[in-house]
C-alpha cells in the first residue's frame, strides 16, 4: 500500500475556545487527531472500560457545570464517551429521580437504537426499561420506568406538540450537534425558547467538532439595560465550555498520494489489498448512496467469484436508511470466525455508532447532500466533498475499542484546501416545507422571526410558505388549515408525500397510494450496477406502466405479493430484496397512522386514473413540459422553467411523454428527474388552480 497511501501530516487542532468575556470555564486541553491513548486493549469489565474514557476525568467537572449553568457545551473528541457516558453520570448525580426524564438526542435513528441498547448494556438494565428510545414509527421505553431516554432530533419536536415546555425533562442533551441537521436546529431554537420559560431546564450540547463559540454565542441571553446580571436562582445562563481532551485509541491517517478517479472502484481496491496485507480487523466503507453501495457489493462478488485468492474471507454488507430495521442490525454482529467483515455505508455509520471490530476505514471523501435554490424552487441531490469534520467523524469509527487505520481516498492537499472546515447547515440549503410546517404545527407563528442557530434565507421561506399556502396546508393568515393542514402535520413525511396520502383517502386510493409513497421512502427498488444494466433494464420492463414510475411500483408491489415475498422473485426480477421488505415496514406504520388521523383506507382496484389524481394533488408543484423538438428529450419546469432530463432509471427514460411530474431531482452532469409520472394538463389547474392560473396564466396553453 506504501505506493499509493501517504501518511497524514495533520497537526494538534486546538479544540477550545476561551471566551473573554469571562464566566465560562475552561479546561485547556488540545489534542492531536491521532493522539493515542495510554490505555491498553483487550477484554475489560464494563467497569474498567467506562472508567478508561477520556470523559471521565471530567465526570465532576461536567456534574457541576451542569448543575450550575443552564447550558453547557462539550466538545470532545470521537470515542472520547461523550454520548454513552454523561446521562449515566448525569442518572448517577440524581438528574433522573422525582420522576423528571433526562432525553439524549441524535441526528439519526440507527445511532438512537444503537447507542441506546448500549447504554442499557452497561447499566445492567433491559433495553426498553430505565433506558429506553423512540424513533419516528418506534416508542420502546416504559412510561413508569423510563428515566433515560434516546431520540431523534425530530421525535423530541413532535414531543413539543403535546408537551411545548418539555416539563418532563430535567436535562436534554443535544448531541452531534454540528451536523446541524434542520431538526437540530429547529430543536435549538425551541429549547433556547423553553429556558425563557423554564430557565431550571438543562441543556447539554455535545459535539466533536462543534465551533462551541459561535454555539456559546447562540445561547447567550442578550443583556438587557439596568440588568446587572443575568443568573436566575443562582443559575448562570451564561454557556459554559467544556472541552473533553483525548481521544480512546491511535487512528493513523493515509491519504492516497494521487486523486482517485473512480472512488467506488478505488474503495473496493482498497478494501482488497488491506485484506491483503493487513492484520484482522473489520472494514468500514464510507460512499454516497445505495446505489453507490449496490455498484460496490456488485464488484466485491465478481471479485469474490474471479478471484477467490484475493476476496476469500470476506464478508461484504450493506447499510443504508433504506435497508431494513434486520438486514441493518446485521453489521452489528461479529463475522463468523476466521472471515472479515467489510460494512459498505453512507454517512448513516458517520457519528456515534460504535461497531466493534471496525480497525480500517475507507472513506470517499463524498456524501449525497441536499441543495435548494429557492429561486427555481429546486432541491438537488448532489454528490459533494464532506467537511473536514465529517471526515474526522468518519475517521473516528475506527479506533474505538483498539487502534485503527484510516484511508482517505482523496489527497492531503484536498483535504487541507478543499473540504470546508465545517458543512453549510442543512436548514441553509434545503426546502423548507417541512420544516415551516412544523414550526406551525408547534404554535410559531413568525416564522421568519424565529431564533435559529443559522438563518434560513427569506427567500427559501417565502417560497415554502407559498407551497404550503398553494397545498391547503396553510390558509390566508398562514395558519395550519382544519384538518388538511392538521392531518399533514400528524404524518411524519415530506408534506407534499402526506398531502398525496390524505388526497388519496378521498379519492378511494389510499391504499395504492401508502404503497407508492412506501416505495418513495427507499432510495431505489431496484437492483442496479455496473455489469448488469442490460438485464435489469429488462426486468424493469416487464412491469413498466406506460402512467410511469409511480404505477410501475404498484406493479412490483403486487408481484412481490404474489410471490409470497420471495427473495428468489426479487433477485429473478432484478428487485431489491431488502428494499421491498422496508417497504412493506413503512406501509404497514403508515397504514397505521392513516387510520389514526381519521382517513379511509381504501383501495381503488386497477383505477389508474384516481392514482395519479392523488400523486398530483401532492407534487403538482413539480410538473414539467418536454420541449419541442429537444432531441436529447430536455424538459422544462413549469416554475422557474429549469432544464431537466427524465432519470435513465425511470420506466419514462427514453419515452419523452409532453407533460409529467416528478417527486426529486439528482444533479450529476444534468438534473435528472427521479419518480416521473405522466400527467393531463388540465389536471394541473383541477389541483391547484391559484398555483398555476396566477403565477403564469398562460402557462398550459
Ligand atoms: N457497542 C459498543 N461496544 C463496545 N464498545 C463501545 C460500544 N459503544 C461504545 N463503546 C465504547 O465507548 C466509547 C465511547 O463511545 P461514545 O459513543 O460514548 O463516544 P462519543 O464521545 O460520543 O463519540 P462519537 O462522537 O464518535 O459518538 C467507544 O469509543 C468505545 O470504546
Amino acid at each position: 500500500m506504501a505506493q499509493f497511501w501517504k501518511p497524514g501530516t495533520e497537526k494538534p487542532e486546538a479544540q477550545v475556545v476561551d471566551d473573554e468575556e469571562g464566566g465560562v470555564l475552561f479546561i485547556p486541553g488540545a489534542s492531536s487527531f491521532s493522539s493515542s491513548s495510554s490505555s491498553g486493549y483487550g477484554y475489560a469489565s464494563i467497569d474498567k472500560q467506562r472508567q478508561r474514557l477520556p470523559v471521565y476525568k471530567y465526570r465532576n467537572a461536567i456534574l457541576y457545570l451542569v448543575e450550575t449553568h443552564s447550558t453547557t457545551i462539550i466538545v470532545g473528541e470521537t470515542g472520547s464517551g461523550k454520548t454513552t457516558q454523561i446521562p449515566q453520570y448525569l442518572i448517577e448525580a440524581g438528574w433522573a429521580s422525582g420522576g423528571r426524564l433526562i432525553a439524549c438526542t441524535q441526528p439519526r435513528r440507527l445511532a438512537v437504537q444503537a447507542v441506546s441498547s448500549r447504554v442499557a448494556q452497561e447499566m445492567g438494565v433491559k433495553l426498553g426499561d430505565q433506558v429506553g428510545y423512540t424513533i419516528r414509527f418506534e416508542d420502546v421505553t416504559n412510561q413508569d420506568e423510563t428515566v433515560l431516554k434516546f431520540v431523534t432530533d425530530g421525535v423530541l419536536l413532535r414531543e413539543m406538540m403535546n408537551d411545548p415546555l418539555l416539563t418532563k425533562y430535567s436535562v436534554v442533551m443535544v448531541d452531534e450537534a454540528h451536523e446541524r441537521s434542520i431538526s437540530t436546529d429547529i430543536l435549538l431554537g425551541l429549547l433556547k425558547k423553553i429556558q425563557k420559560r423554564r430557565p431550571e431546564l438543562r441543556l447539554i450540547i455535545a459535539s466533536a467538532t462543534i465551533e462551541a463559540k459561535s454555539m456559546a454565542d447562540f445561547f447567550r441571553p442578550r443583556k438587557k439595560r439596568r440588568e446587572p446580571e443575568n443568573d436566575v436562582n443562582g443559575l448562570k445562563v451564561e454557556p459554559a465550555i467544556l472541552s473533553v481532551e483525548g481521544r480512546g485509541f491511535n487512528v493513523q491517517i493515509n491519504f492516497a498520494e494521487e486523486p482517485v478517479q473512480d472512488y467506488v472502484q478505488a474503495a473496493v481496491s482498497t478494501v482488497l489489498l488491506i485484506h491483503e496485507r493487513e492484520s484482522t480487523g473489520d472494514v468500514l466503507v464510507f460512499l454516497t448512496g445505495q446505489d453507490d453501495i449496490d455498484a460496490a457489493v456488485h464488484l466485491f462478488n465478481e471479485e469474490i467469484q474471479n478471484n477467490r485468492k484475493h476476496s476469500s474471507g470476506l464478508v461484504v454488507l450493506p447499510l443504508y436508511s433504506g435497508l431494513p430495521r434486520a438486514d441493518q442490525e446485521l453489521v452489528f454482529s461479529p463475522a463468523p470466525r476466521g472471515k472479515r467483515k467489510v460494512v459498505i455505508s453512507t454517512n448513516i455509520a458517520e457519528t456515534s455508532l460504535t461497531l466493534e471490530g471496525i480497525v480500517y476505514v475507507v472513506d470517499s471523501g463524498f456524501s449525497k447532500q441536499r441543495f435548494y435554490n429557492p429561486i427555481s424552487d429546486i432541491e438537488n441531490l448532489v454528490v459533494a466533498p464532506i467537511s473536514r469534520a465529517s471526515a474526522r467523524q468518519r475517521a473516528g469509527r475506527a479506533g474505538r475499542v483498539r487502534p485503527g487505520k484510516c484511508y482517505r481516498l482523496y489527497t492531503e492537499e484536498f483535504f487541507l484546501n478543499h473540504m470546508s472546515n465545517e458543512g453549510i447547515p442543512e436548514i441553509q440549503r434545503s426546502n423548507l416545507v417541512s420544516c415551516v410546517i412544523q414550526l406551525k404545527a408547534l404554535g410559531i407563528d413568525n416564522i421568519l422571526g424565529f431564533d435559529w442557530p443559522a438563518s434560513p434565507s427569506p427567500e427559501a421561506m417565502i417560497r415554502a410558505l407559498e407551497v404550503l399556502y398553494s397545498l391547503g396546508i396553510l390558509d390566508d393568515d398562514a395558519k395550519l388549515t382544519s384538518p388538511t393542514g392538521f392531518q399533514v402535520a400528524e404524518i411524519p413525511l415530506d408534506p407534499m408525500i402526506s398531502k398525496m396520502i390524505i388526497a388519496s383517502s378521498q379519492l378511494g386510493c389510499s391504499e395504492e397510494i401508502i404503497t407508492i409513497a412506501a416505495a418513495l421512502s427507499v432510495q431505489s427498488i431496484w437492483i442496479s450496477g455496473r455489469g448488469i444494466q442490460k438485464e435489469s433494464d429488462e426486468a424493469k420492463l416487464r412491469f413498466a406502466a406506460a402512467e410511469g414510475d409511480h404505477v410501475t411500483f404498484l406493479n412490483v408491489y403486487k408481484g412481490f405479493h404474489q410471490s409470497r415475498k420471495s427473495s428468489q422473485w426479487c433477485h429473478k426480477n432484478f428487485v431489491n430484496y431488502h428494499a421491498m421488505k422496508k417497504v412493506l415496514e413503512v406501509r404497514e406504520q403508515l397504514r397505521r397512522i392513516a387510520q389514526r388521523i381519521g382517513l379511509v383506507l381504501k383501495s381503488c382496484e386497477s383505477d389508474m386514473q384516481v392514482v395519479k389524481k392523488a400523486v398530483i394533488a401532492g407534487f403538482f408543484a413539480n410538473a414539467c413540459r418536454l420541449e419541442p423538438y429537444s432531441p436529447d428529450g430536455m424538459y422544462k419546469t413549469l416554475r422557474g422553467s429549469e432544464e431537466v432530463y427524465i432519470h435513465p432509471s425511470s420506466v419514462l427514460f427514453r419515452v419523452n411523454p409532453k407533460w409529467v411530474i416528478f417527486n426529486s431531482l439528482v444533479s450529476t452532469d444534468r438534473k435528472y428527474m427521479r419518480n416521473v409520472m405522466t400527467i393531463d394538463p388540465s389536471w394541473l389547474l383541477e389541483a391547484a388552480p391559484h398555483f398555476y392560473k396566477l403565477q403564469q396564466p398562460n402557462l398550459l396553453h
